[in-house]
């Protein structure tokens, strides 16, 4: 459908994933993009909670089917079967109500908006993966709504076609030679193991998103990480920074709300602004920090 919306995207299968999707949203926002963002998630799986939080950053929520892969056995050749879900992404080619969507997985920051992508010329661009940069990796993805290929693709998830199980493996089947290839720079997927820290000072000031691939993302393994000086560290950290900006106050707040609660000898007026207190605060708390400690070291 020409003349549809422009829109950035991301995909959301899980509560766990949360702080990865606030986090995206922010850091485009925080970058004044001009774009609106959606959300595309699975009912089943993602719950009330979250989505009011989503509410507050994505205009779009849209609920969509989740595709199972039901063929996951070239899944556990990357250790991933938690990606069984993964060709739910095939739902964006779907919404046509959109004439171009910048399809960005929800473990990405984004150092500046790259609103251009918008603009090039070309159905379907990706960036290289660092594992083998002949193909592209599908967490950065500029793509044009359009049923054609929805079904072309949909036709392969249903008899799972695709060599590393999920999405990445179906599109670049899918795509093949068909792609325009963007510069890494935006989709920086930093390795632990290899870091070539020479191009990295080189090329950090044109660095416009950052992809934290793999089972290990900032919000599940801490702070630690973004301590060092590295350029994993340092990009670890640059998550965090906007992850700080937007919910770190609030939950340096909430604690001082808490120890007076346990109090039983507190007032009726205390009482009631120890409330009013917490539930201030707990109205802009993302779902994610009340889970569990990983999160607040
Ligand atoms: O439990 C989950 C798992 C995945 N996702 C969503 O699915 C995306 C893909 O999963 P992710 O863990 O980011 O995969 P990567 O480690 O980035 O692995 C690579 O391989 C995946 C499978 O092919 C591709 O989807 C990725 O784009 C590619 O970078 C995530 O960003 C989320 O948007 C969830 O919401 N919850
Ligand atoms: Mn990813």
């Amino acid at each position: 459908m020409a003349g549809g919306e422009q829109v950035y995207a991301t995909l959301l299968l899980s509560d766990s994933y949360l702080p990865g999707a606030l986090v995206l949203a922010h850091s485009l926002r925080d970058a004044r993009s001009t774009k609106k963002l959606a959300v595309l998630l699975t009912l089943d799986s993602v719950s009330a909670e979250a989505i009011t939080q989503l509410k507050a950053v994505y205009d779009y929520v849209l609920p969509v089917p989740r595709i199972r892969n039901s063929q996951p056995a070239n899944l556990e050749l990357m250790n991933r079967g938690d990606l069984h879900s993964a060709f739910t992404k095939i739902n964006l080619w779907k919404q046509v109500q959109f004439s171009k969507i910048v399809y960005i997985d929800a473990d990405v920051v984004a150092y500046r908006a790259p609103d251009e992508l918008f603009d090039i010329p070309h159905a379907f661009a990706a960036a290289p993966d660092i594992g083998w940069p002949d193909l592209f990796n599908s967490g950065v993805m500029v793509l044009t709504p359009n049923m054609a290929d929805y079904y072309a693709m949909m036709a392969m998830a249903d008899k799972g076609i695709s060599f590393d199980g999920a999405d990445q493996g179906l599109l670049n089947m899918y795509f093949a030679n068909d792609y325009h290839r963007l510069r890494f720079s935006y989709n920086v997927t930093p390795s632990a193991h290899y870091q070539y820290v020479p191009a990295y000072r080189h090329l950090r000031s044109s660095i416009n998103m950052v992809h934290f691939i793999g089972a290990n993302k900032p919000w599940f393994t801490g702070r630690y990480a973004s301590q060092g000086s590295s350029p994993f560290d340092e990009m670890v950290g640059r998550w965090w920074a906007v992850y700080d900006r937007h919910y770190k106050v609030k939950y340096t707040l909430l604690r001082r709300c808490r120890p007076l609660r346990k109090h039983h000898s507190l007032s009726t007026s205390q009482n009631r602004s120890q409330s009013k207190c917490l539930a201030g605060i707990l109205k802009g708390i993302p779902y994610s920090l009340k889970l569990g400690s990983s999160i607040m070291n």
